[in-house]
């Protein structure tokens, strides 16, 4: 990890591409502590997400980012602290009520349904903006008809832009590992998110599944205009991928600003390098 840090650290000195510019705060954490018991993930951190953005989340194992990412979609609820979503202080929530508000997300370790076709994974992604449900369409079978065609349609647009097409009747268990992270993304996108949750979309990975994944992301942020959080370890990665980026250590928000502001960091070099703390 040291090593792929120095050197990503050393790419980001490279000349780069003009920083984009984001104005408008898609979600902002204020000051939020979460404990299990006497382990404190997350303590006093803060920080936003803007509108268009890629925003990396990175830091040490046990930092507090997947932490972070459950509290943002609702699956953990903080002991103290705030988060604004479009505007709006949020209430507690769930994650199916967070994902009804186009927050959307993957898992670190890959959450599908194996014995399901890829087609049929992505459409339970479409589930939240079904207005019909299985009743309805007993009795009415025309229009619930019509507005499954209209998701199916959704659906083979995604399939198209993944470039997933071969595979979209294989059984999701039978895929090699980099594709169904593409399939569980392209569940993602068929939500329709305002903001997309990633973690960790290149775990296990060889390069040139990485490169693809990193390719898709792009264009998905570009195509779709989807706001991005994504945790990641390949520093690389996140140098190339990321508009800004936010650092953990142990719980604790330790730097956030560009790649180049952070792999500059000696507090950020410091926590790679795993030298110890006051
Ligand atoms: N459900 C839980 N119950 C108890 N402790 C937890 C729970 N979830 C996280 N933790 C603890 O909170 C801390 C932060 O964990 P978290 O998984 O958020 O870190 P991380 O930065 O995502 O790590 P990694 O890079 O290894 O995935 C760790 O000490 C972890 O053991």
């Amino acid at each position: 990890m040291s090593e792929a840090y120095a050197d990503a650290a050393v790419s980001a000195g490279a000349p780069q591409a003009p920083a984009r510019v984001f104005t408008e705060t898609l979600l902002s954490v204020d000051d939020i502590s979460l404990s299990f018991g006497g382990v404190k993930a997350i303590s006093n951190v803060s920080f936003d997400i803007k509108q268009g953005e890629i925003r990396a989340i990175i830091g040490p194992n046990g930092a507090g980012k997947t932490s972070m990412l459950n509290v943002i979609n609702g699956f953990y609820h903080p002991q103290q602290g705030r988060i604004t979503y479009r505007g709006k202080v949020r209430k507690k929530m769930r994650p199916n009520e967070a994902a009804k508000t186009g927050i959307a997300r993957t898992f670190q370790n890959v959450a599908l349904f194996k014995g399901m076709s890829t087609l049929d994974n992505i459409m339970t992604g479409r589930l939240l903006k079904m207005k019909r449900n299985f009743f309805w369409q007993a009795l009415y079978w025309g229009p619930a008809k019509a507005e499954e065609l209209q998701h199916r349609e959704y659906v083979e647009h995604i399939i198209d832009f993944l470039e997933i097409q071969s595979i979209r009747r294989t059984p999701v268990g039978r895929l090699p590992y980099g594709l169904q992270k593409r399939v569980e993304l392209a569940r993602a996108l068929a939500m329709e998110p305002h903001l997309l949750l990633l973690d960790e979309p290149m775990a296990g990975m060889n390069v040139e599944e990485k490169e693809d994944m990193s390719r898709f992301i792009l264009d998905v942020n570009d195509e779709f205009g989807t706001t991005i959080a994504l945790i990641e370890h390949d520093i690389g990665v996140v140098m190339d991928l990321s508009d800004r980026v936010v650092v953990l250590d142990y719980g604790r928000k330790l730097a956030d600003g560009t790649p180049d502001e952070v792999s500059r960091d000696q507090k950020v070099i410091d926590a790679y390098l795993g030298v110890p703390h006051e």
